[in-house]
């Protein structure tokens, strides 16, 4: 997407979501995990291109209400998905949020626009949702500027929760808070998953993505490499992709113990698995791409289980 270079950031990314779901996607900076949540939302630069599809309510009695978000066009995207159908966390709030308006006027405005209700309910609605997303009450009347990045997060949170959106994708949404607050936040992006709805997680957080998670992908230089059940990823049998154990055991609670290396140039990307340079199973077979089967994508996959 660079200049004249063309780089692909996601590949063959397959997964479903269904309603009540909480999917954790993880992984290092730069693989790709944001590029595929602006894909959804038909947030990606004007010179990116993308293929395949994205069924967004699919799985409710058919396809009949379905839209294609890779398909659909920025009417749709603006008129009737984003905020409504499809509620976003981004990863940089303070740029998202408007900075000559205050919080409480952009909770309001938001409010109305999503729900309908009058005026004068705007008022409560919006502090409720404030209060949701932990944000604290008299800070409402602050700018944009005047918040910490935390406090910025938070109220990013907060629009995000209020039209109630089927699917909620959340782009770091714990980034710049502490633990009690990471516990809440995500607890509060949980329970919106309680009515049958959907919740896509990003994040660098593998605390955060244990706590609520029912799925994980696990995403390495443009590729989901591994797609789990939480339980079995994080307990018992343990992640399957050498590379998912390696940033399970990087975790200080763990072995503490960094993966060697650094994540390849999405630009330079070696012909077979990404993840062979930095890999210790790497043996010839890793010159051929490995394809995701049965949930990973590591021609050593059952090694990695029992190393
Ligand atoms: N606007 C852009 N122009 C060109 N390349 C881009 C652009 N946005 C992203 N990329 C490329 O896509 C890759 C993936 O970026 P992305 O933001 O999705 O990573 P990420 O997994 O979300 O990382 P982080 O955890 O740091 O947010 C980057 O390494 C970069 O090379
Ligand atoms: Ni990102």
């Amino acid at each position: 997407m660079r200049g004249d270079t063309r780089i692909r950031a996601v590949s063959d990314a397959h997964f479903d979501l269904a309603a009540g779901e909480c999917l954790a996607l993880v992984g290092e900076s730069g693989c790709g995990k944001s590029v595929l949540a602006s894909a959804l939302l038909g947030l990606l630069p004007g010179n990116a291109e993308t293929a395949g599809s994205a069924l967004l309510g699919a799985g409710q009695g058919g396809s009949d209400g379905a839209i294609d978000l890779l398909a659909a066009g920025e009417r749709t995207l603006a008129g009737a998905v984003r905020g409504r159908r499809i509620g976003l966390v981004p990863q940089s709030p303070a740029a998202h949020l408007t900075p000559v308006r205050t919080v409480r006027s952009q909770l309001e405005e938001t409010v109305r626009e999503l729900t309908g209700v009058r005026k004068a309910q705007a008022r409560s609605a919006a502090e409720g949702a404030a209060e949701r997303a932990a944000f604290p009450a008299d800070h409402l009347d602050r700018y944009p500027h005047e918040l910490s990045g935390g406090l910025a997060q938070r109220a990013a949170t907060a629009l995000a929760l209020i039209g109630d959106a089927p699917l909620l994708l959340a782009d770091e949404p714990t980034t710049g808070l502490d633990r009690d607050l990471v516990d809440r936040t995500v607890d509060e992006l949980k329970r919106h998953t309680g009515d049958s709805r959907a919740l896509l997680m990003i994040t660098h957080d593998l605390a955060a993505a244990e706590r609520i998670a029912d799925r994980i992908a696990v995403m390495y230089a443009g590729r989901i490499v591994e797609l789990a059940d939480a339980a079995a990823f994080f307990g018992s049998p343990g992640p399957r992709h050498p590379y998912a154990r390696g940033l399970l055991n990087a975790l200080p609670e763990r072995e503490f113990t960094p993966i060697p290396g650094m994540p390849p140039e999405l630009g330079a990307l070696p012909e077979g698995c990404a993840f062979a340079p930095r890999c210790t199973l790497r043996t010839e077979a890793c010159e051929a791409l490995p394809a995701l089967d049965e949930g990973v994508a590591c021609h050593h996959a059952l090694e990695a289980q029992r190393a």
